[in-house]
């Protein structure tokens, strides 16, 4: 398995933790920045360069954090084909993925201690899409999607 990560000023210290968390089970990383958390950055650039890796196949799935994770979903959710969830429990960390079939997860670093964000991060990775009815429900996401973007 192979997640692009990005984040703002307000999530870099939580991407560097989980990009550290993930590298120990032995999963690549792609950090797509920024390279220091000392200078303010706007957040829709880095959610969009998690979003456009998803979709153009560079990686699997998309980690992105922001100081509530909010902005940078919003962002990453413009982009056609992204299911970015804003997780701040484990539940809907499973959920996400069993039900919506996530292919990006958003985490606030100014919400989550370290140690929870890191357990939502290793639900939603061993979490599969259940598709069935769930499948049908993804379906017509897309076709919302594909409505409006012509
Ligand atoms: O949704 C937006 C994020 O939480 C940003 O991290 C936040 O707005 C950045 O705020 P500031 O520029 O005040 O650090």
């Amino acid at each position: 398995m192979k997640i692009g990560l990005a984040s703002d000023h307000g999530g870099y210290n939580l991407k560097s933790e989980i990009i550290k968390h993930l590298k120990e089970k032995g999963i690549e990383c792609v950090d797509y920045g920024p390279d220091n958390s000392l200078e303010s950055v706007d957040y829709p650039i880095f959610g969009e360069k998690v979003a456009n890796a998803v979709i153009s196949k560079k990686v699997d799935y998309g980690i992105v954090c922001c100081g509530t994770g909010i902005g940078i979903s919003l962002a990453a959710n413009k982009v056609p084909g992204i299911r970015c969830a804003v997780v701040s429990d484990v539940f809907s960390a499973k959920m996400s993925k069993a039900h919506n079939d996530a292919n990006m997860l958003s985490l606030g670093e100014r919400v989550l201690g370290r140690g929870l964000a890191l357990e939502i991060v290793d639900a939603w990775i061993n979490t599969e899409f259940e598709g069935d009815r769930h499948s049908k429900r993804v379906n017509m996401i897309k076709e919302i999607e594909e409505r409006y973007n012509k």
